[in-house]
């Protein structure tokens, strides 16, 4: 696969060419880790051009450089060859303008719920009734109201993860960087959120980058899925998801959502065993 250029499944409308914007641009991208005398390519030749309030899954093996990837839009590790613009501005570091989500629960256990999702507000010195105004609409949207008062401890991973979601959201960033965020959830949980998280999308509208390697949950979520190789990850395809705007999860029995799961499985399966031809 190496030096293949990523294929797009469908040319964009005319229009879409006219207004899309880019928010998000990988050029080329490398990276290889260095420890002591041994170095790992991670990530080889990667591009993505994400446009703004796109959702987006990176789909690929384990070990492919997806959080690597991730972490480089975050501005939290740096690429060895290649540029990462957001917002036409080259990435020299993380930013307000970048919130993200761990598969880690990462609330601050000294605060209680409101608190937390207040944290980046009060940074930014917000009026206190504002803090309060937007709190209150992201713990309605997570359904947590009732647990404003609570501290990490008493919440499930699925609440945590609502509450790391409320949290980057409140603070309106322009880009959400998830990495994996209900890969530790169990399966039901995990359903839930992903309903959650695309009602969200659909009233906010936020830009999305969400890492996974379960393809359900990408076909479910993303309108676009990039597809990555096994280390040293490349990009191999670009496909776009034509499922509805508004999606419940009866959607992942339909012949519609099976093919495009099909396709994907195959990219995966036929990437890897040219790799492993090699
Ligand atoms: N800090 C680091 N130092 C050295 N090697 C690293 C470092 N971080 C990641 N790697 C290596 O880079 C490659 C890509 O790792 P990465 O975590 O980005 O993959 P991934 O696709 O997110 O994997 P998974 O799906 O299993 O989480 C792996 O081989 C990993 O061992």
């Amino acid at each position: 696969m190496a030096g293949k250029k990523i294929e797009n499944n469908t040319a964009g409308s005319p229009l879409e060419a006219h207004v899309a914007s880019s928010k998000i641009r990988a050029e080329h991208i490398d990276k290889v880790y260095k420890t002591g005398k041994k170095s790992v390519a991670a990530i080889e030749d990667v591009s993505i051009d994400i446009q703004d309030n796109d959702f987006v899954c990176i789909v690929g093996p384990s070990g492919c450089g997806k959080s690597t990837l991730l972490r480089m839009l975050a501005g939290l590790d740096f690429p060895s060859a290649g540029n990462i613009i957001v917002n036409d501005r080259k990435v020299t570091g993380p930013g307000p303008d970048r919130g993200m989500v761990f598969q880690t629960y990462t609330l601050f256990p000294w605060m209680n719920v409101e608190d937390n999702i207040k944290f980046g507000l009060k940074i930014k010195k917000l009026p206190k009734a504002e803090q309060q105004e937007i709190a209150d609409r992201y713990l309605k949207i997570i359904g947590l109201e009732k647990f404003a008062q609570s501290y990490s401890k008493e919440l499930s991973g699925g609440m945590k993860q609502r509450v790391a979601i409320a949290r980057a959201l409140a603070n309106q960033p322009e880009v959400l960087l998830m990495d994996e965020p209900f890969g530790a959830l169990d399966p039901h949980t995990k359903s839930m959120m992903q309903l959650l998280m695309r009602e969200i999308w659909v009233k906010e509208h936020p830009t999305v980058v969400f890492i996974t390697h379960d393809i359900d949950e990408a076909v479910f979520l993303a309108d676009k899925i990039y597809v990555m190789s096994a280390r040293p990850g490349k990009m191999i395809k670009r496909v776009n998801v034509y499922l509805p705007h508004k999606r419940t999860l009866d959607l992942k029995d339909s012949p519609e959502f099976i093919k495009i799961r099909k396709g994907i499985n195959d990219l995966l399966y036929m990437a890897n065993t040219e790799e492993d031809m090699e």
